[in-house]
């Protein structure tokens, strides 16, 4: 039996898996690591808290599992996307990676537009000037530390830094590379057009390849640590929202996904690059070669819960060290308690500003309609209902884009609640499936990682063959419709009227 590995390098931790051919988990592993917020709106990571959450869980999963490392035919690496990584010339990292939902870079953005135009910006890369995206934090970075911008050997992202420490070689691909905003989405390669204009030399960028094409091998060192077989292959692999889509099947037209992680995504595979005017949903380059997708992208999703549970819930999480219970099955389970609507209570889930629908950094969070009756139950229920909300106005984008929609397929931490599954297909009024592996970006990669090593012809016939859906289904109540339908008419009310308070 052949054996492929799939990393997930996340912003809660980093996940390793390991699946025989046929898609099957063997074994898996997950290590978690800081996020440190320096200033309201700031995010950082240490890139080494990546490579050491990589090195024990490959370690973990090869011993656990008894597999011969020399069985393991391809590696296939994901990871938290937009996250700049800059190393000097020795190598070594410059300073903390400033990760996707950091907020700082306002200025540049404006200035990317001034100079590039916002047209000409959505043509070449996708895209409007996103203060999430790698650019504007690269000139974040010359702006306000000049002395580290000088020491830049190369700029990279994080699952491409865990590459280099893997095999010694600089390189990216397509789907991640895309949401750097450096890159020509059309051409699939670095815009030298945009990168003059900005003053940005590409020598400083990695080589880019599709996704699904090898590397790098694993050197004598990384193979010392990990307990990886030397000069195991390693391909592109891809920014985790493509690879997770490619683990939930999501490679053709008509179905599309929607995940419910840190942030929450609905992500729609497509044949030809398609733009919303307006830049409200993202175009990047998707996995697939030849493929390109969309993607509607909520900030704050499993942020919001989690955020709520440290702040809100020391006797819940107090409860649950003495038991066995998961502390967020227990919130959920809260939120049944309380009634669709959540007795009135709204929640604008904007704890990093938002991406979709209103690209607004600044925006903050709220609770709305609070009364002398609701009480805590209310609070969390809200809590979900809120980013399922922000997650419907990500679908109606994609909805109003004439994109074709025959299933949706639901996957990240929040759908492993049966109760948050409900109110997003109430939300919605779609029915949502979950698919057998809930290991999306791992099993993506690791699916691009057999296409690489040639055990599989393509993507797409990687994903008929092991991917299977339909495993558990959630069908919307329709008797809910007009309640949420209210409610919903109540968040999107809310966002004129608050963003400038
Ligand atoms: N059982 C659960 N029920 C509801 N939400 C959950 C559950 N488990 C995890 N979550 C949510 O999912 C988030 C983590 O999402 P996940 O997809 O695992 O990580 P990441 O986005 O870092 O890759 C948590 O912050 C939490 O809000
Ligand atoms: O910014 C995006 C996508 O544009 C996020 O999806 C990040 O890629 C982080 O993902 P998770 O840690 O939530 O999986």
């Amino acid at each position: 039996m052949r054996y492929l590995l799939g990393l997930d390098i996340g912003t809660s931790g980093t996940k390793t898996a390991l699946f025989d051919e046929n898609g099957n988990t063997i074994e898996t592993a997950t290590y978690g690591y800081d996020l440190f917020q320096p200033q309201i709106g700031w995010a950082e990571q240490n890139p080494e808290d990546w490579w050491q959450a990589c090195v024990i869980g490959i370690k973990t999963v090869i011993e656990k599992s008894g597999v011969q490392a020399s069985d393991i035919k391809g590696i296939g690496l994901s990871g938290q996307m937009h996250g700049l990584v800059l190393l000097d010339k020795n190598h070594e990292v410059i300073r903390n990676s400033i990760i996707w939902c950091d907020q700082r870079t306002e200025k540049e953005c404006d200035y990317i537009t001034e100079t590039i135009g916002k047209e000409r910006l959505i043509a070449i890369t996708g895209n409007p000037a996103l203060t999430g995206f790698t650019l504007s934090k690269l000139l974040w970075v010359r702006n306000n530390e000049p002395e580290n911008y000088k020491k830049i050997y190369k700029v990279l992202l994080p699952k491409d830094y865990i590459r280099y420490r893997l095999t010694n070689v600089f390189a990216t691909e397509v789907s991640d590379a895309s949401g750097m905003q450096m890159l020509d989405i059309n051409s699939r390669n670095w815009s030298d057009e945009l990168l003059k204009d900005l003053g940005i030399d590409k020598n400083i960028l990695a080589d880019v390849y599709e996704s699904v094409v090898v590397s790098g091998h694993v050197t004598k060192e990384a193979a010392e640590l990990t307990k990886l077989a030397v000069d195991t292959p390693v391909v592109g692999g891809a920014g985790d929202q493509a690879a997770g889509a490619i683990g939930n099947g999501i490679v053709n037209e008509g179905v599309i996904s929607t995940v419910i992680g840190t942030s929450g995504v609905v992500f729609a595979s497509t044949d030809t690059p398609k733009f919303d005017k307006d830049g409200r949903v993202h175009t990047l380059c998707h996995a697939v070669p030849g493929k390109w997708h969309i993607m509607g992208v909520t900030q704050g999703a499993g942020l919001s819960l989690n955020w709520f549970k440290r702040t809100f819930c020391a006797k819940e999480v107090e409860d649950c060290k003495t038991s066995d219970v998961n502390i967020y099955d227990l919130l959920t389970e809260k939120a049944a308690k309380s009634k669709p609507g959540s007795n009135g209570v709204v929640y604008l889930p904007y704890l990093m500003g938002e991406r979709t629908p209103h690209l607004d950094p600044n925006v903050k969070g709220a609770f709305l309609g609070v009364t002398l009756m609701n009480n805590h139950d209310d609070f969390v229920r809200s809590v979900l209902e809120g980013v399922s909300f922000s997650l419907k106005n990500c679908l109606d984008i994609i909805e109003d884009m004439k994109i074709k929609i025959d299933d949706i397929r639901i996957s990240g931490g929040g759908a492993e609640s049966e109760v948050w599954r409900q109110i997003l297909s109430d939300i919605f009024q779609y029915k949502l499936t979950t698919i057998k592996a809930s290991e999306g970006p791992a099993l993506g990669v690791a699916i691009l990682a057999g296409v690489g090593a040639g055990i599989y012809e393509s993507v797409e016939d990687a994903c008929n063959k092991i991917v299977k859906g339909g495993d558990n289904v959630v069908n919307p109540n329709p008797e809910l419709k007009e309640v949420y339908e209210k409610t919903y008419e109540v968040y999107n009310s809310a966002y004129p009227r608050i963003k400038d308070i």
